[in-house]
């Protein structure tokens, strides 16, 4: 389990992480969302203790990452910025690294194996690709066997293949009981990826809540009705919780009942249905409605096409 109590980073007189509190619980992955420059990454390092926080502190498994013995086997995590040392082979980067951590040799084989990584084992790291160098750091952060994965954009570089094994790897990890957190700018990669959400904007908790949960706050499921007899149904289902807008006159779009119901009651009304469509907002909308105050980097001008 991870957790954070009022962690606070000032840089100067930026207040970049601001009071955060939120724990995250194992078995599940949870997608840490924010807009760019949120401060997603700021507070990654801090839970690995790369940066003290200002103010607030954080614990991983019960006790601050820095006391952990032996925090390899304990966290596993994948920042940004890898510091891989270029002229070595995959194979020998993860060799020294489990050298120096003392994992059995037998580890490397594994997450060589696990990323997809054995058939270019004895490649020089320079020569990877982006995605290859993603991969590379997910098998460093799984080597130990850690309870607890920290995974600082792992989406970034990869292919749609290489989305789908992530996505499939972790959550095995996560099923395996494992506390799994990924940072993310797309909240389409989380609503696949994520069970859970705690979405910051400017430092600050915006969010720490479900996928579908978000959704609910962020407007609700809704449903698209098309009838000649508008005007009768929207008596018919008017009530506590329900509420109805009026998009032309044969077009309804009701909020606070579902489409079972509305059917039902069209059935025993003999009113004819052209359309019944439940409708979701989607989490790419829920997340911009949400962050749109804390949007660090926002486009003033409409952009007028390629210049040449
Ligand atoms: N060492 C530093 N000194 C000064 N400012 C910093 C430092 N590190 C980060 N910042 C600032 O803190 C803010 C948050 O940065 P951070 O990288 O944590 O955001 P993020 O949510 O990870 O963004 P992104 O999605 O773009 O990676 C940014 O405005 C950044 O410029």
């Amino acid at each position: 389990m991870i957790r954070a109590y009022g962690l606070t980073k000032r840089f100067g007189g930026t207040t970049v992480v601001d009071g955060l509190d939120f724990t995250v619980h194992p078995g599940t992955v949870t997608g840490f969302l924010g807009p760019n420059g949120a401060g997603k990454s700021t507070t990654m390092r801090m839970l690995l203790g790369l940066d003290a926080p200002t103010s607030g502190r954080s614990t991983i498994g019960g006790r601050d990452y820095t006391t952990h013995p032996a925090p390899l086997t304990e966290v596993g995590a994948l920042l940004e910025a890898r510091s891989v040392h270029p002229g070595r082979t995959a194979h020998n980067h993860l060799m020294a690294l489990a050298h120096t951590h003392g994992i059995p040799r037998s580890r490397v084989d594994h997450v060589l194996d696990l990323t997809g990584l054995a058939g270019v084992a004895d490649k020089r790291i320079k020569g990877f690709s982006l995605g290859m160098g993603q991969r590379l750091g997910i098998a460093a952060a799984l080597l130990g066997d850690p309870a607890t994965l920290i995974l600082d954009e792992p989406v970034n570089g990869l292919d749609p293949e290489g989305v789908l094994w992530i996505r499939t790897l972790l959550t095995t990890l996560a099923a395996e009981g494992r506390t799994v957190l990924i940072s993310s700018h797309l909240m389409s990669e989380m609503a696949l990826t994520a069970d859970h959400l705690v979405v910051i904007g400017r430092g600050r908790l915006l969010a720490d809540t479900t996928v579908a949960e978000l959704i609910r706050t962020a407007g609700g499921a809704t449903v698209k009705v098309v009838t000649p007899q508008a005007d009768t149904l929207s008596a018919l289902l008017s009530g506590p919780g329900v509420r109805i807008a009026a998009v032309t006159a044969d077009e309804l779009t009701v909020h606070g009942t579902d489409a079972a119901r509305i059917g039902r009651t069209a059935a025993a009304h003999a009113i004819p249905l052209h359309e019944l469509t439940p409708q979701t907002v989607s989490l790419e909308q829920a997340f911009m409605d949400l962050t749109q105050e804390s949007v660090e980097y926002r486009t003033t001008a409409p952009l007028t096409g390629a210049q040449a």
